[in-house]
This record gives C-alpha cells, sequence and structure tokens, in this order.
C-alpha cells in the first residue's frame, strides 16, 4: 500500500507547473519521475515540478549540497525541475506561483518574504494571493552579460546577447522583426555554441523595442517551446534595452502565454507578473512507486 501524493497545479501566463508539497523533503524526485510527471499523456503534465519545503531541510535531506548565496535555513526554496528531469537553477514564472501557492494555501502570512532557488535568493512582494488568482514581484538579483553568440533554430540563425540571471540565456533581438512574424517562427530543433553556454541556454527570439514594450517567443533548456520563461523576459528586456542603447528602463514583454512587466534598474532586475493555481489532487502512491 503506497501512500499518495498532494500535488497542486499551477501557471504563470502559461509557463505550467505541478507543484509538490513536501516539507519533509520525503519524496525521491529522480529525473525519470519528474519526466513522467510532466508527461502530458503519461502524467499530469507540465513545463516543470516545483517541490515546497525550507532550504534548511532540503540541505539536511541531501537534496542541496549547501546554502546558496544570502539563502537562510529557514527561508522557502523553490527546488525546480525542468519537464525533461533536469535541475535549473532558477525559474521566475515559477517563483511568482511558488510565492503565490504558500500564501493561497496558508503556509506563508508574510506578503513580503525570501524564496531561496539554486541561483540564490530572491524576495517577492506577493500584491494578490487569491485561492486562483494571484501577482507577485520578484527581484531577480543581477543581470549578467556575457557577451555576443548565436544560435540556429528552425533552421534560421539567429544572432543574440548571452545574458546570466542565474540560468544561461541567449537573447536575439530581431532587427525588423513584426510580431506577426515572430508568430509564424519554427523554434524547433535549437543548436547553439556548446563552448559559449557549457551547460546548455534558453533562446530568446524577441522583436525589437518599441514605446516600451516588445514580444518574445522562447525555447527553454530542457523543456523545448513553453509559452513563457520569466527569466527569459528579464533576458530579453535587457537585451532589448541595450540594442536601444540603454542600460535601464521599464519593458512590458508579451509572451504567448501573457505579459508581464520587467523594470532593469542598476544592474539589477525586477518580474511582475500573474499566477493562477488551477486546482489541487492527489497522485496515485503506486503510479509513484511504479514510476
Ligand atoms: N520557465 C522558467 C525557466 C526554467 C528553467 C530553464 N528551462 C532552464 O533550464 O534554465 C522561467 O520562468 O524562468
Amino acid at each position: 500500500m503506497h501512500p499518495g501524493v498532494p500535488f497542486s497545479k499551477g501557471h504563470g501566463t502559461q509557463n505550467d507547473f505541478v507543484i509538490l508539497p513536501d516539507t519533509a523533503v520525503a519524496l525521491d524526485l529522480d529525473a525519470q519521475v519528474v519526466a513522467r510527471l510532466c508527461d502530458r499523456q503519461q502524467g499530469i503534465g507540465a513545463d516543470g515540478v516545483l517541490r515546497v519545503a525550507r532550504a534548511g531541510a532540503l540541505v539536511a535531506a541531501g537534496v542541496l549540497p549547501s546554502l546558496p548565496e544570502d539563502v537562510q535555513d529557514d527561508d522557502w526554496f523553490m527546488d525546480y525541475r525542468n519537464a525533461d528531469g533536469s535541475i535549473a537553477e532558477m525559474c521566475g514564472n515559477g517563483v511568482r506561483v511558488f510565492a503565490h501557492y504558500l500564501r493561497a494555501s496558508g503556509l506563508e502570512e508574510r506578503a513580503a518574504f525570501t524564496v531561496g532557488s539554486r541561483a540564490g535568493a530572491r524576495p517577492v512582494t506577493v500584491h494578490e494571493a487569491g485561492a486562483t488568482l494571484g501577482a507577485v514581484t520578484v527581484d531577480m538579483g543581477i543581470v549578467r552579460q556575457l557577451g555576443e553568440s548565436h544560435a540556429s533554430v528552425g533552421g534560421r540563425e539567429f544572432a543574440g546577447i548571452g545574458i546570466d540571471v542565474g540560468n544561461p540565456h541567449l537573447a536575439c533581438i530581431v532587427e525588423g522583426m513584426s510580431a506577426e512574424e515572430l508568430g509564424g517562427l519554427d523554434l524547433g530543433d535549437p543548436e547553439f555554441d556548446h563552448e559559449f553556454f557549457p551547460h546548455g541556454v534558453n533562446i530568446e527570439i524577441v522583436t525589437p523595442l518599441d514605446q516600451g514594450a516588445v514580444s518574445m517567443r522562447v525555447n527553454e533548456r530542457g523543456v523545448g517551446e513553453t509559452r513563457s520563461c520569466g527569466t527569459g523576459t528579464v533576458a530579453a528586456a535587457a537585451a532589448a534595452l541595450l540594442q536601444a542603447g540603454q542600460q535601464e528602463g521599464e519593458v512590458s514583454v508579451t509572451i504567448p502565454g501573457g505579459t508581464v512587466a520587467v523594470t532593469v534598474q542598476g544592474g539589477r532586475a525586477w518580474l511582475r507578473g500573474p499566477s493562477v493555481l488551477v486546482g489541487e489532487g492527489m497522485l496515485s502512491g503506486q503510479w509513484w512507486a511504479d514510476n
């Protein structure tokens, strides 16, 4: 007899996640079970998994080797996994959904608190935390420029700027590209410079800055094309500002799953956007054991 595993499902601008509350860190999140869970035919279906636990409990259980920068023992920690089971350092949409879930489920009462990630501490402000709808601003930390690189997506070559926001991005601002043309692109079969990005990369194709706004599509490392990527929107905003000769500014980023607001200032960035908690349920304990 295997006990069931409680879960919730949520999304941030249609970047969707299975949320696993696991404060005792009892679950073995091996790559296979995560991939099956995220599989849209064999599992619940999602772009990624968010395990909910305290940072200190994850260190004690050996999931984290040590506390990441500025993360305290009793901070909440977003243990993020991509749909293919790989581990990523950060997920911007995930942090919003994670913070909303903590508030909506009653695990957290404060409006402002820190969410730990493998990329370090990410302070959040929860503006709205309804049972279904939420709105959250995330301090996304330092935006680091890595220099110029290139990629091929859907058989077409793109030049871009490498940007690290805890995880790696190649943001390709395409001169003259309209939102309509962007919508028609094939974003499959990404190829990139493995020496430049030894740990893989998320690739954003972005329209040029126009009246403080850009449109973006993304092919995510460990997932494939998604309808949004929060860290990707920050990389896109920073690259679009740079391309326009600006170091700072506010950018509205429209992705297929909605719109978010990015502020870049003093070498750091903030991401504000919605979160939706779709529902909750119980995974079969037998299904978990079999996977
Ligand atoms: N969707 C996320 C990014 C998730 C991690 C990414 N696929 C990676 O491997 O770096 C976001 O909203 O930032």
